[in-house]
C-alpha cells in the first residue's frame, strides 16, 4: 500500500473537519494514477472513472471503453452476489470488493443493509472466523502476537493510516458462541468496523481492526495446517497482562487520548477486569457487556408498549450469566433504580440468572465469579431452566448462554403458560447457537411471543399470520455510540451514556413497527438511528463534562449527520 493512502487526491470526506480533527492534509499534489490507481482500494472506481478522469490519470487502455455509474455497479454486484448459494462465498466476494473498491463496498452494504448484514456480520462472519486460515487472502487488520511483545508501538506504526479514531480489538478467546478461535477471531474486528462505517458513518480509514494473539487453547486449530496464529497454548497471568498493557499504552501514545478502543469477544475471565482497569485511563467500552446491555434495554423499554407496565413491574430470567447476561442485567437494574428512585440492590432483586450449574443463588456465593455475585439472591438451588421458569415466574426470558436450542419446547411453553405475551430474547450468536428459533418461539407460544434474536431469522407464518422477528444485536448501538464519542471528542465512557444510547434507540421504534410486534426499528433506517444515538451520547458527554470538542454544536443530530462518511465517489480533479 503506497503513500497515496495517506494523501488522497480527492475531495476528501468532510475535508475541513478531517483537517481540524485529525491533522490530515486535505489536498496534496501526490497523485496515484494509472495502474496503481486501479489497484488502490481507497480511490479505485473501476468502470465508473469518467472520460476526463481516464485522461487525467493515465487510465486510457487500462479499462474497457464503457463508463458506468456507481449505481449500476451496485446493481451488478448485487446480481452477482445473489448467484452464490453458499453464504461464505458471498462473504468472500464482499471481502474481495472491500479490498478492491472500498467506496463501492460501502455503498452496496449501506443500500442493501438488511440483505447483506447477515453476510458481513452474524451469522456468516462466525463461519468465516472458523475457516479464516483457509480463506485468508490479504491482511485486513493488525496482528499483535507474543512475538511482537516489546515492540508494539513500532507495529502500530506499520499500519498505513495514521489518523485512527476507533480500534476494535479481540484476543479471539470467545468468538460469538463458537469459543476460542485464536488469531482467526480477526474476522470479528474487521466485521464490527465495517459496521462502524456502514451503519455509523465513521470514516473507514479511521478504523483499525486488531487481534491480539496470545495463543489458543483450541486443539483443532493448533493441529490445522492452515491455522494463521501462534501454535501454542494461551498465555495467562502476568505474560498476558503485560502484552495487553503494552498494547493499550502504545495505542494511547500513538493515537492520543481520544482514541476509542472497543473490546470485543474476550473471554469473561479477562473481559470484566480489562474493562474495569482501562476505563479509568482510556476511552474504552466492552461491546459484549455494555453495547449488548444498551440494545437489550432499548428493546425491553420498547416492548413495554406491547405488554404494558413499567420496567419495574417485570421480572427477568437469564440463561447465561457471563458478559452479555450480567451486563444486560446490570443496566436494567440501573434503569429501574433511576426511574423508581430505589436502591440498585433492590432493583437487582427483579432479575435472576441461570448459569451452567443452575440458578445463581446465595448458597453458591463463595464459588461464584465476582460478576455473578450481585445476582446471588436468597433462594433454594434450582438445577434446570424449566424449573427456574416455573418457580421464578418471569415475564422476560433472555438467552445469553452461547448454547443453541436451550429454550426447549417445555421452557417456552412454561413462559407461555405464565404470560399472555411472553418476551423471549434468544441472543446467542451465530444462528446455530440461538437458544431457540423464531419458528419455535412463535409456534410454542401459539403466536403470542414477543421475540427477537441475536442473529436474524426469516419471518414465520403461523396459523395464517406472518410474524416478523426482530434482531436484538449490539450492532444497533455501537456504531452510533462510537460516532457520538468521536464527534464530541469524549475521553471516557460512562453508564449514563449507555442509558442515553438505549433511550435514543427505543425512541426510534414507530407505531408501524409495534403493529408488527417489533421492538426494534428495521436496520434499513440504521444511519438515521445511529445519528440519533450519536447525538444523545454526545449530549450526555457534554453534560458530564467529558466532551472536549468545544463549543458544543447546537443541533447534535445534524452535526452527527454532517460527520458521517458517504461512500459516493468523489470526482478526481
Ligand atoms: N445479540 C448480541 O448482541 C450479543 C450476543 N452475544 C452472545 O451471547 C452468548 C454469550 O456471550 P457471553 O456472555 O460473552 O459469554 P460468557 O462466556 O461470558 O457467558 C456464557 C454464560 O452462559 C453460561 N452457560 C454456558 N452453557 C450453559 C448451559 N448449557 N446452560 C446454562 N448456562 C450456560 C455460562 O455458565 P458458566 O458461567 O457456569 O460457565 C456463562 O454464564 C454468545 O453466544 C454471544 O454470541 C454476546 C454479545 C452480544
Ligand atoms: C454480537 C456480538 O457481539 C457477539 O455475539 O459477541
Ligand atoms: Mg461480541
Amino acid at each position: 500500500m503506497e503513500s497515496s493512502l495517506k494523501n488522497p487526491v480527492i475531495d476528501f470526506y468532510n475535508e475541513d473537519k478531517a483537517t481540524e480533527d485529525q491533522g490530515v492534509t486535505p489536498w496534496t499534489l501526490s497523485v496515484a494514477s494509472g495502474y496503481n490507481l486501479l489497484r488502490d482500494p481507497y480511490h479505485n472506481k473501476g468502470l465508473a472513472f469518467t472520460e476526463k478522469e481516464r485522461d487525467a490519470h493515465y487510465l486510457r487502455g487500462l479499462l474497457p471503453p464503457t463508463v458506468i455509474s456507481q449505481d449500476l455497479q451496485v446493481k451488478k454486484l448485487l446480481n452477482n452476489l445473489r448467484q452464490y448459494q453458499v453464504s461464505l462465498q458471498k462473504y468472500m466476494a464482499m471481502m474481495d470488493l472491500q479490498e478492491s473498491n472500498e467506496n463501492l463496498f460501502y455503498k452496496l452494504l449501506i443500500e442493501h443493509v438488511e440483505e447483506l448484514l447477515p453476510v458481513v456480520y452474524t451469522p456468516t462472519v462466525g463461519e468465516a472466523c472458523q475457516k479464516y486460515g483457509s480463506i485468508f487472502r490479504r491482511p485486513q487488520g493488525l496482528y499483535i502476537s507474543l512475538k511482537e511483545k516489546g515492540k508494539i508501538l513500532e507495529v502500530l506504526q506499520n499500519w498505513p493510516e495514521t489518523s485512527i479514531q476507533v480500534i476494535v480489538v479481540t484476543d479471539g478467546e470467545r468468538i460469538l458462541g463458537l469459543g476460542d478461535l485464536g488469531c482467526q477471531g480477526m474476522g470479528i474486528p474487521v466485521g464490527k468496523l465495517s459496521l462502524y462505517s456502514a451503519l455509523g458513518g465513521v470514516r473507514p480509514s479511521a478504523c483499525l481492526p486488531v487481534t491480539i494473539d496470545a495463543g489458543t487453547n483450541n486443539e483443532k486449530l493448533l493441529n490445522d495446517e492452515f491455522y494463521i496464529g501462534l501454535r501454542q497454548k494461551r498465555v495467562t497471568g502476568q505474560e498476558y497482562t503485560e502484552l495487553v498493557h503494552e498494547f493499550m499504552t502504545a495505542v494511547k501514545r500513538n493515537y492520543g487520548e481520544k482514541i476509542l478502543i472497543q473490546f470485543e469477544d474476550f473471554a469473561n475471565h479477562n473481559a470484566f477486569d480489562l474493562l474495569e482497569k482501562y476505563s479509568k485511563t482510556h476511552l474504552v467500552f466492552n461491546d459484549d457487556i455494555q453495547g449488548t446491555a444498551s440494545v437489550v434495554l432499548a428493546g425491553l423499554v420498547a416492548a413495554l408498549k406491547l405488554v404494558g407496565g413499567t420496567l419495574a413491574d417485570h421480572k427477568f430470567l437469564f440463561l447465561g450469566a457471563g458478559e452479555a447476561g450480567t451486563g444486560i442485567a446490570e443496566l436494567i437494574a440501573l434503569e429501574i433504580s433511576k426511574k423508581t428512585n430505589t436502591a440498585l440492590e433492590d432493583a437487582r432483586k427483579k432479575i435472576w440468572l441461570v448459569d451452567s450449574k443452575g440458578l445463581v443463588v446465595s448458597s453458591r456465593k463463595e464459588s461464584l465469579q465476582h460478576f455473578k455475585q450481585p445476582w446471588a439472591h436468597e433462594h433454594e438451588p434450582i438445577k434446570d431452566l424449566v424449573s427456574a421458569v416455573k418457580d421464578i415466574n418471569p415475564t422476560v426470558l433472555i438467552g445469553t448462554s452461547g448454547v443453541g436450542r436451550t429454550f426447549t419446547k417445555e421452557v417456552v411453553e412454561a413462559m407461555a403458560a405464565i404470560n399472555e405475551k411472553p418476551i423471549i430474547l434468544a441472543l446467542s450468536n451465530p444462528t446455530s447457537q440461538s437458544e431457540c428459533t423464531a419458528e419455535e418461539a412463535y409456534t410454542w407460544t401459539e403466536g403470542r411471543a414477543i421475540f427477537a434474536s441475536g442473529s436474524p431469522f426469516e419471518p414465520v407464518e403461523y396459523k395464517g399470520n406472518v410474524f416478523v422477528p426482530g434482531q436484538a444485536n449490539n450492532a444497533y448501538i455501537f456504531p452510533g455510540f462510537g460516532l457520538g464519542l468521536i464527534m464530541s471528542g469524549t475521553i471516557r465512557v460512562r453508564d449514563d451514556m449507555l442509558l442515553a444510547a438505549s433511550e435514543a434507540l427505543a425512541a426510534q421504534v414507530t407505531q408501524e413497527n409495534f403493529d408488527k410486534g417489533l421492538i426494534y426499528p428495521p436496520f434499513i433506517n440504521i444511519r438515521n438511528i445511529s445519528a440519533n444515538i450519536a447525538a444523545k451520547v454526545a449530549a450526555k458527554a457534554y453534560e458530564l463534562g467529558l466532551a472536549t470538542r468545544l463549543p458544543q454544536p447546537k443541533d447534535l443530530v445534524k452535526h452527527a449527520e454532517s460527520c458521517m462518511y458517504s461512500p459516493s465517489y468523489r470526482s478526481y480533479r
